[in-house]
């Protein structure tokens, strides 16, 4: 049975002060049968994680130490508190040009510093026109997704890149067929009690008006969210709407 998981996605967004976002949604103790976490900048990675709420990283790089100047290793992120880092996300592809080997490589070196990796996929604009959305999704999955996947080391987040803080999603059938084709690929790819371990999150516009459309589709395991991940008043109403989803 996969626990449902609400994670956010700060970005490249928040200052010291708005902690205090974080610390409404501590409080607010939601959810206790759901998994919540919050991935943030790593300037606030070990201030979020003392906080008592579960933290990720927004990225991490592929080996554990050396002369990377400005990066961040999965090591580090683990040392200042997270038990999650994001990879793969479509915004590092498209920024900095990450392969499916670098984030391949990168999901590995989440799991040798104990973190949980959620490892990002999803089609272009383009490309969900041209009808390839699930050609580019198997590939990404065939690249990006180490051998030595499991339900505990990874979770897998289908983000349509034209969804993405745009206010557009996919309808409900769509989001349906794609996660059915995921949870097939995954039980071919690791078998069959592993494929069904592996949450499938869905992420690119969630908020509290869609949350329970988008959370009664099957196959749907939770939300990476982003801009509704900033505020308390936006978030808790997602993961209250993940809780009360069949
Ligand atoms: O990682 C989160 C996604 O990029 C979704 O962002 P969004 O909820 O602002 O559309």
């Amino acid at each position: 049975m996969r626990r449902k998981f609400a994670a956010g996605n700060w970005k490249m967004n928040g200052l010291a002060a708005d902690l205090a976002e974080l610390e409404k949604m501590v409080a607010a103790k939601p959810a206790p049968s759901v998994d919540t976490a919050i991935c943030g900048p790593a300037t606030l990675v070990h201030r979020m994680a003392a906080l008592g709420w579960p933290v990720g990283g927004e990225d991490c790089h592929a080996v554990a130490s050396g002369a990377h100047t400005g990066d961040i290793s999965a090591e580090m992120l683990a040392d200042a508190g997270a038990s999650y880092v994001i990879t793969g996300h479509s915004e590092r592809r498209a920024d900095h040009g990450e392969t499916d080997a670098d984030v391949n490589a990168k999901t590995r070196a989440a799991w040798r510093a104990g973190l949980t990796a959620i490892l990002c996929i999803g089609e272009t604009e383009a490309e969900y026109r041209a009808g390839d959305t699930l050609d580019v999704l198997h590939r990404q999955m065939a690249g990006s997704m180490p051998e030595g996947c499991t339900g505990e080391n990874t979770v897998l987040a289908y983000e349509p890149v034209w969804a993405i803080g745009t206010g557009l999603t996919p309808t409900r059938d769509e989001i349906g067929a794609v996660h059915n084709a995921l949870r097939d690929a995954l039980i071919e790819r690791f078998g069959t009690e592993t494929g069904l371990a592996i949450r499938i999150l869905y992420g690119g516009s969630v908020k509290a008006a869609n949350a329970a459309e988008i959370f009664g589709v099957a196959d749907v395991d939770g939300a990476l969210v982003g801009g509704a991940s900033l505020k308390a008043d936006d978030f808790l109403p997602i993961v209250a709407a993940l809780e009360a989803a069949d």
